[in-house]
């Protein structure tokens, strides 16, 4: 499976990882489907409607990024030294070709993404994600008004056209952030975690901790600098630096020389347990803010049930809703998705070893939440959730197509309560 074109450590790129890393057999053939997954409990079931909240694709360094990654850098330029042939590629053939202007947007490969995603849906979904929905104007397109979400629904629509040769027809998207971007309109989220520091100390204590202190000590020995010369944010910037050139050119750049596997786990550890206090289980609000897609999703299901029941034609047949890494995870985690019995902290790294809440697994670029209702006959309805095209299933719920009523029951409070506005309300009553 290792090649010398792929870094040893793609396993551990958090945000950063390719999406072809959580499906390993698309490095084969990127538009390979399996059918026989989807396994509905009997031959009558027929899918109905279709919502997919997808990340967006594979995309240039943010500014902030790009800028600690062009210090570290220059350190290395300057001040490293030593024969092995890896670092002298870095000092005298890479040259920084990142741009601040490059800020997050969408890259080529970020485009293929999402189309190779759109033709893989219609292969995995031949009855929803079909010419004749599409033409009929089933298939809805929602986005984050964000440039690179806005380009992979541009590619997910491109996806699909080129596939059907349509030329003679464009079809809509709507921009909406109050939807994809609700962590941006939380007033509660973005006051008390998001601009927040105390609400990420751990976070903090695990960056100036001893696996971390080893990592960074690592690394100055390959380098040959003193220790007090490389900080976490620089470590941070040299795992980047592999990351992206492996995301977004397919290189195994010499970067990634600076990390055998133990530093990478260490790297991996403290990405997500940033993940873990601002988008996931460690504040409530993290989640209590995507309550408004949340009910979005299950309000649509409900309006397809009942279309469905009274005979007639599903109107919204599928919904694609192109967001961020801050859309999804935070609705993963309202629904109770990876949450492991002990919290993230600065302390447990090694008792976590084997953590279901691992972003290099959950979100990748591209990375999809699907929501597949299922009409299997006498009026019994199925939902099947599936992660980056595999079925999982609800946590606390054992059937991965489980009744579609039996997935309202196990979510009943949120169904009930979950409102946006009084949850994100900064002075809110305790409950
Ligand atoms: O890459 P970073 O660290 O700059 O963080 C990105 C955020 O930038 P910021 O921290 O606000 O400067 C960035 O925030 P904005 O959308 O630019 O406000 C996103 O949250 C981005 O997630 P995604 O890649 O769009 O899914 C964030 O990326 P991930 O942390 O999800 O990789």
């Amino acid at each position: 499976e290792d090649s010398p074109d792929i870094p040893a450590i793609t396993k551990y790129f958090n945000t950063k990882g390719r999406y072809e890393e959580v499906n390993l057999y698309l490095r084969e053939d990127i538009l390979a489907v399996n059918r026989s997954i989807l396994q509905p409990p009997s031959a009558q079931c027929r899918e109905i409607h279709l919502t997919a909240i997808i990340r967006h694709g594979t995309r240039y360094p943010t500014t902030k990024n790009i800028k600690d990654m062009l210090h570290f850098y220059n350190i290395v330029r300057h001040n490293a030294s030593g024969e092995e042939s890896w670092l002298r590629e870095i000092q005298t053939h890479w040259t920084m070709w990142y741009t601040d202007d490059m800020d997050g947007r969408l890259v080529r490969k970020g485009q293929d993404d999402l189309k190779h995603l759109a033709v893989r849906l219609s292969k995995l979904f031949p009855s929803l994600v079909s010419e004749e929905k599409l033409r009929g104007g089933l298939i809805k397109f929602t986005t984050s008004s964000k440039h690179r979400c806005v380009n992979s629904t541009l590619s997910f629509k491109a996806g699909l056209t080129e596939l059907w040769n349509i030329t003679d027809k464009e079809f809509d998207h709507a921009a909406n952030d109050a939807l994809m971007r609700f962590f941006d309109k939380c007033t509660r989220f973005v006051l008390e975690v998001d601009n927040n520091p105390s609400a990420v100390v751990e976070v903090e204590k695990f960056q100036q901790g001893p696996e971390m202190r080893r990592v960074q000590e690592k690394i100055a020995d390959r380098l040959r600098v003193p220790y007090s010369n490389i900080t976490y944010v620089m470590t941070e910037a040299a795992f980047y630096l592999c990351a992206y050139e492996f995301a977004i050119k397919a290189v195994n750049s010499p970067w990634c020389q600076l990390f055998d596997e133990e530093d990478a786990k260490v790297v991996e550890y403290a990405s997500d347990l940033r993940e873990f206090w601002k988008r996931g289980y460690g504040h409530d609000i993290n989640s209590r803010s995507s309550c408004i897609l949340f009910h979005d999703a299950f309000s649509r299901l409900d309006k397809a049930a009942s279309e469905n029941q009274s005979g007639k034609q599903v109107t919204e047949a599928v919904t694609v809703q192109i967001g961020h890494a801050d859309t999804l995870l935070p609705l993963l985690t309202l629904l109770g998705f990876f949450k492991d019995s002990d919290v993230l902290t600065s302390t447990n790294y090694a008792t976590q070893a084997n953590r279901s809440f691992r972003t290099s697994h959950m979100m990748p670029y591209a990375a999809n939440l699907l929501l597949v209702l299922y009409d299997c006959g006498g009026a019994e309805l199925r939902l099947q959730p599936l992660l980056n095209e595999k079925p999982v299933t609800f946590p606390g719920l054992t059937d991965s197509m489980p009744l579609y009523q039996d997935v309202k029951e196990h979510y009943k409070e949120l169904l009930e309560g979950c409102d946006f506005e009084t949850e994100c309300e900064l002075f809110r009553n305790p409950a």
